[in-house]
């Protein structure tokens, strides 16, 4: 995706056979790649696809049509018993191995990003290291091919422990080097992206292969072995899953690679993300469609208000509050959360709490403040009985780790699985139309995109924005709040009403904001730097304000038909567009 324009682009794609019925678009072929996608791999990948892609096709059809009942008045429920029995008996996932028993935080960030990774897995703030890293292909990285190939590189060799870097000044000269210990680094873990998304560059019998299955099939090829011989667990993260038939179809996706790789079934484990409205009514069916390879499941709650806004977008009885006033308590944000725990616990598994979104800011007092809030949500989660917890950024490893750490010294443990939170069977799940609804949050919500399609525009998938990360699941929130007060109209609690000729003005308000504040920011930096940094903003706030005021609600801002790869494969495909 270019942030000038989201219009498909005309097809000059040459195809280059790797193998009987795979083709690669000629330009992806980087030397990287190459040395990625040996024959091997390549076989492994169309062997994989072959074998499921007939059944994502499936899935991704019947989220269409479960979201075609929400849009005509249908909301998201519990299942009813008999649908899936098995659940709701007395089970218990696979034993967890030694090496996954202690997740009291763990630090995320985009898989691409060789010093990311690497501080992921090394840095010790204030002598505080995480216990695990969450190397992310999904919501931290802009899914552009040359960034899966180097997140599938960068988790290669950080999995054999030769990952290194060098940071230069602007004229090559090094300054810092950057390497891991494997002997001493936290859990390695990988999230791959999810299963609507489409990998454009690589087909197999004239399809696009899926994004996620590409990646979980080239990191276990290349790492599981690698991983087992040092008695580690390959240990994966399964983003965005709906439904309890795609975490069928996801274990049985782990137990193919398994087998193919030669490695025993249930060796690799997964922590799913529950961060979808549909998902957070079935997680017992879930977690029990992965007990043979679950770790646990992870309270996602960003990506969670994103689908709550999107699932419910025509009921205009629940119309999304702010963004940001939309918290752990919110009643239907805590009883999901708790509800996991419930789920997870019960079943012998981990249920791993949220992101801190908090940045640490440039005064002292701002550091202490953002710590503060790290701390308070952390608190929440701590006593609430997550086990661990998740954080975007380094400074607030130790502060994030403290509240666990009381909890589990007084108990001798490493986990909370003893505790099941207490809660109606059924608990109420279903988010509430509330207030706030300001002008200001309209604004966030402006401030949020032009931010982030500035950091896409330069090929980032999260940026550090007014003391927030901010990334893919977030942005979601925002332009989906937008669409949804666009759709219905709403009167803000000033008596405001919402339109596109307001939320273009908002824009032209924010961006002369933005401007004034680069030129503040880099203040003795050259009149073209400067006017370069101001019109990159400029390009993300056309981008943005496009992608806001668009009449149909795409379901994902990375669904685009431009990523489909040539005009032939993507006719086809846009009939079966999960995007629609
Ligand atoms: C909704 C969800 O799915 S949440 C999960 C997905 N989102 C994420 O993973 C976001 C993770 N966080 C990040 O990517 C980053 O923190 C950002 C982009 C927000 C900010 O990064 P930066 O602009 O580099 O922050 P900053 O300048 O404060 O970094 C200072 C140092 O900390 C390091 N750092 C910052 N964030 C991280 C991180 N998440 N992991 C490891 N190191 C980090 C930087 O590499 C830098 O290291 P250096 O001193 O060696 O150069
Ligand atoms: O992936 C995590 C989320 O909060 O979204
Ligand atoms: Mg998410």
């Amino acid at each position: 995706m270019t942030t000038a324009s989201l219009d498909v682009q005309p097809n000059t794609t040459t195809w280059t056979k790797l193998a009987d019925g795979v083709e690669i678009n000629q330009e992806a072929l980087s030397p990287q790649a190459q040395s990625i996608l040996t024959d091997e791999a390549v076989a492994l990948v169309a062997k994989v696809h072959r074998r499921f892609e007939h059944e994502r096709q499936t899935l991704l059809a019947a989220r269409r049509t479960r979201q075609d009942a929400y849009d005509n008045g249908a909301v998201p429920g519990f299942l009813p018993q008999d649908e899936h029995p098995e659940a709701h008996t007395d089970w218990q996932v696979d034993p967890l191995p030694d090496d996954i028993l202690q997740r009291r935080v763990e630090i995320t960030g985009p898989v691409n990003d060789p010093k990311m990774v690497i501080n992921m897995l090394s840095r010790t703030d204030d002598g505080h290291r995480a216990d695990a890293a969450m190397l992310d292909f999904e919501d931290a990285m802009k899914p552009t091919w040359p960034n899966v190939m180097q997140g599938v590189h960068n988790v290669k060799e950080a999995a054999e422990g030769t990952l290194s870097f060098t940071k230069t000044d602007a004229d090559g000269n090094a300054l810092k080097e950057y390497a891991i210990d494997p002997d001493d680094m936290p859990l390695l873990m990988v999230r791959v992206r999810g299963l609507h998304l489409y990998e454009s560059n690589l087909l197999v019998n004239n399809i696009p292969v899926s994004g996620g299955l590409l990646d979980l099939v080239l990191t276990a090829y290349h790492t599981a072995q690698t991983l087992i011989d040092q008695g580690k667990t390959p240990k994966y993260y399964i983003p965005k899953v709906e439904h309890y038939k795609e975490a069928r179809w996801w274990n049985a996706v782990l137990s193919f690679i398994e087998r193919e790789l030669g490695i025993d079934e249930g060796t690799i484990k997964t922590t799913l993300l529950i961060e979808t409205l549909e998902a957070a009514f079935q997680m017992e069916e879930i977690l029990y469609e992965m007990r043979t390879h679950a770790a646990g499941l992870n309270g996602g709650r960003w990506d969670k208000i994103f689908s709550d806004i999107k699932v419910l977008k025509a009921h205009d009885d629940r119309v999304m509050a702010d963004r940001n006033s939309i918290g752990m308590n919110r009643p239907w944000m805590a009883n999901y959360v708790k509800q996991l725990i419930r789920v997870c616990h019960t079943h012998g598994a981990f249920g791993m709490g949220g992101m801190a979104p908090q940045t640490p800011g440039r005064t002292e007092e701002m550091r202490q403040q953002q710590i503060e809030k790290v701390v308070a949500d952390k608190e929440f989660e701590a006593s609430i009985g997550h086990d661990g917890c998740w954080v975007s950024h380094p400074y607030f490893i130790g502060p994030a780790m403290q509240p666990f750490n009381e909890k589990l010294e007084a108990k001798g443990t490493t986990h909370q699985l003893d505790v099941i939170p207490d809660l109606p069977e059924q608990p109420d799940l279903l988010p509430k139309s509330t207030s706030p609804k300001t002008l200001d949050g309209v604004r966030v919500n402006v401030r949020v995109a032009i931010g982030y399609m500035q950091g896409w525009g330069n090929d980032y998938g999260c940026v550090a924005w007014d003391n927030r990360m901010e990334d893919l699941a977030t942005f979601e929130i925002s332009r989906a709040q937008v669409w949804q007060w666009l759709h219905h109209g709403i009167t803000l609690d000033d008596g405001t009403e919402v339109t596109p000729e307001l939320v273009t003005r908002i824009f032209d308000e924010e961006i002369a904001v933005i401007e004034s504040e680069v030129e503040d920011a880099m203040e003795g930096a050259s009149d073209d730097a400067v006017e370069a940094t101001k019109a990159s903003f400029r390009t993300a706030r056309a981008c943005a304000e496009q992608i806001f005021l668009e009449d149909d609600f795409r379901a994902f801002l990375t669904c685009s038909s431009e990523r489909y790869g040539d005009a032939a494969h993507r006719e086809a495909l846009l009939e079966e567009d999960s995007c629609v």
